[in-house]
């Protein structure tokens, strides 16, 4: 087993990365405060992994929360959901909630134990690639809105997360993809050396060969948590994880939750953020190639769909976290594997960008 720290003063806390650590009573025991727990899952994972949280839990008061599966519910209906059957159950400020599943269980959850009788704590347990490498770490948590991605939501971090790579092994192909887009993301951001990594190793990863997974899940939790320790808030820094996120959240609003993966979307995103980096001259057009050469092996897409048209793309991206008094912010590429955040790009070449 490896451990990373999020190093966030009093509110730190471990990442636990390894194979049977679902088998491990003795992690997750230290960070469950009271006498009872909320476990919120879904119906794909909670037939799979419900009953090892509850061996590992044994002898607390347990409440069970299974919520319907996928992107179309990560709505503050769920959350409500979640909120209705802790309250009926009696679970108080001192239960603690178990986030069992992908990034949208955990995304939920995560909000439900902010805001239930004004924040509880709560464990992230990640069961996607996605999850494990990127949303179970930093504490961003929410839902989604009809009008835009992670629009409704709140920072509030985990007391521990647990990565048991073994969930890995029920995991279907195309949700193995979505994740190896997000720890992509890490090198384009700021490690080349991690680009040739993935590259050399993109078999292996496609494969399941449990070292390669490993060692990518470790570098990029060790990525995302340097960034969250500088910035947990994202008043800088931090919205460098959003490479490729402002157009790939256009694309899933625009093309219906759900319908693109979170992970496929961010993957057509980063080259579109690259491509207007290009028209800027900071990228050439073999960096391109080779970004999108990286992305095509690892079975995700290049471009984004046909049916957004570009006056549309503008309006989904103007809805954006990144717009500050208006004025949008985009994460650009200075040069491959050095990113940056910056408003003053040319409008005329985003449009290019999106099709016009
Ligand atoms: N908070 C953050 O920092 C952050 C970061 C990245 C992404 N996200 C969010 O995460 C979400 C995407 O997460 P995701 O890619 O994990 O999708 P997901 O949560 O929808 O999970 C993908 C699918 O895999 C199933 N599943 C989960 N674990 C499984 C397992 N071990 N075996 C078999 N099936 C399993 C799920 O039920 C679901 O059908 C998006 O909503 C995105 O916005 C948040
Ligand atoms: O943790 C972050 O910060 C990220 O930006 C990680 C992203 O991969 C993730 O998709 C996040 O939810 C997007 O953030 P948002 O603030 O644009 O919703
Ligand atoms: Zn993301």
């Amino acid at each position: 087993m490896k451990t990373l720290n999020v190093d966030l003063g009093d509110r730190s806390y471990p990442i636990f990365i390894g194979s049977g650590l679902l088998n491990k009573p003795e992690l997750i025991m230290p960070y469950i405060k009271g006498q009872s727990i909320a476990i919120v899952s879904n119906t794909t994972v909670a037939p799979l992994y419900l009953d090892k949280i509850h061996n590992m839990t044994e002898g607390f008061a347990t409440t069970d929360i299974t919520l319907p599966d996928g992107e179309k519910y990560k709505t503050t209906e769920t959350l409500g959901q979640i909120h209705t059957e802790m309250l009926q159950a009696r679970c108080d400020r001192k239960t603690t909630l178990v986030a069992l599943g992908g990034g949208v269980v955990g995304d939920i959850s995560g909000f439900a134990a902010a805001t239930y009788q004004r924040g509880i704590n709560f464990i992230q347990v990640p069961t996607t690639l996605l999850s494990m490498v990127d949303s179970s770490v930093g504490g961003k948590t929410g839902v989604n809105h009809p009008l835009g991605k992670n629009m409704i939501g709140a920072f509030h971090q985990p007391q521990c997360v647990i990565i048991d790579t073994d969930t890995l092994n029920t995991l279907d192909d195309r949700e193995l993809s979505a994740g190896i887009a997000e720890i992509i993301k890490y090198g384009y951001i700021n490690d080349l050396d991690f680009i040739d990594w993935l590259d050399q190793n993109m078999e292996k990863l496609l494969s399941r060969d449990q070292e390669a997974l490993a060692y990518a899940i470790f570098k990029s939790c060790e990525h995302k948590a340097k960034i969250v320790a500088a910035d947990e808030k994202e008043t800088g820094q931090r919205a460098l994880l959003n490479l490729g996120h402002t157009f790939g959240h256009a694309i899933e609003t625009g093309m219906g939750y759900g319908n693109w993966l979170h992970g496929e979307a961010i993957s057509a995103g980063m080259v579109m953020a690259a491509e207007l980096s290009k028209e800027h001259g900071w990228l050439s057009e073999s960096d391109i190639t080779s970004m999108k050469t990286l992305l095509k092996k690892a079975n995700l897409p290049i471009a984004p769909p046909a049916e957004i048209s570009p006056e549309r793309f503008s309006e989904l991206m103007s809805i954006d976290k990144k717009v500050q008094d208006g004025v949008l912010h985009l994460v650009l590429m200075k040069s491959l594997g050095e990113s940056i955040i910056s408003s003053d790009f040319d409008k005329q070449a985003l449009l290019r960008v999106l099709g016009a």
